[in-house]
């Protein structure tokens, strides 16, 4: 008899993956000017050559590549499988992959994103997805539930990094408790049950200074983007998450894509990120 084994839980695994390739997340954002940069058309060949030569530069080494999915999306169908054939060859080659699609509807079709991602039938299955809880976090519960099932993440977007994201999410409800702490606290209770390292993330920007008045110990990971293109650096890190920073997944695109086509200063670019990260870690570790 074929014994079905559960999958680890996307927690687990995103810990060992950091504790042994360093907490890291690269982004790959393949902008029409970095294929320019890179001396690549802006069409479907120079978007499957930039892809490819990131995946083959850091998948063997990084925790985490995050596909932007839109970036791919805007070449249809086209685009569409240069995406699937990254999320297989990067998931082959050992990183996490993180979809960064955002997703957001209502229940009923949140499930159809859910099976997009989450589904291992589907050919974008990932590691984990993130998405937009502000439909209500009640509507996320189908990617929630999907991905308990499948050993999966996901990361629901807390406190994003550009300034316009304050406008709604530090909105005060009723109870007196802002959007994004709402957002926080579903997340922890999602998590409560979990033996280390939570599978529900929150994003939650590197560019937002001090947020000790947000409760950041949802025994989650805290994606954190905005390293590098958008200003923040590593050493941000324990300032904006102070005891919460073992949990950070830093997150860096442009940051490190901008290094390229070369393969070695892509690799390069990212150990360098990735101890900085570690020396702001540990440093606030030291603090405690
Ligand atoms: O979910 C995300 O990844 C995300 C959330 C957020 O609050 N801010 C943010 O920049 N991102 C994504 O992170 C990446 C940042 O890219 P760089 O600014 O080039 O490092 C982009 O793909 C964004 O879509």
């Amino acid at each position: 008899m074929i014994q079905e084994t559960a999958p680890a839980p996307f927690g687990a695994r995103l810990r060992r993956a950091m504790d042994e390739r360093g907490p890291l997340c690269v982004g790959i954002d393949p902008h029409a000017s970095l294929l320019a940069d890179w001396g690549l058309n802006d069409d479907v060949a120079g978007l499957a050559r930039f892809t490819r030569t990131v995946v083959e530069a850091l998948a063997d080494r990084v925790a985490v590549l995050k596909p932007q999915s839109a970036f791919f999306e805007r070449f249809g169908s086209r685009g569409l499988a240069v995406l699937e054939t990254a999320v297989v060859e990067a998931r082959e080659r050992g990183a996490l992959v993180l979809m960064d699609a955002k997703r957001g509807d209502i229940g009923s079709t949140m499930a159809a994103y859910a099976a997009t991602y989450l589904d291992p039938a589907s050919p974008l299955f990932s590691d984990a997805v993130t998405v937009s809880p502000y439909l209500g976090y009640g509507s996320l519960r189908p990617a929630l539930d999907l991905a308990a099932a499948q050993g999966c993440g996901v990361f629901a977007l807390a406190l994003t990094s550009n300034p316009e994201g304050a406008e709604f999410q530090r909105a005060v409800r009723e109870d007196g408790r802002t959007v994004a702490a709402t957002v926080l606290g579903h997340l922890a209770a999602e998590n409560a049950a979990a033996e280390g390292l939570g599978s529900y993330g929150a994003v939650v920007g590197a560019t937002l200074g001090d947020l000790s008045a947000f409760d950041l110990a949802i025994n989650g990971p805290l994606l954190a983007p905005g390293i590098g293109a958008q200003g923040a650096t590593p050493a941000d890190l324990p300032t904006v998450f102070g005891d919460a920073v073992r949990n950070v997944l830093p997150s860096v695109s442009r940051g490190v894509l901008r290094h390229g086509p070369d393969t070695g200063a892509l690799r390069d670019a990212a150990a360098r990120c990735a101890d900085e990260v570690r020396a702001a870690i540990d440093q606030q570790e030291a603090r405690q």
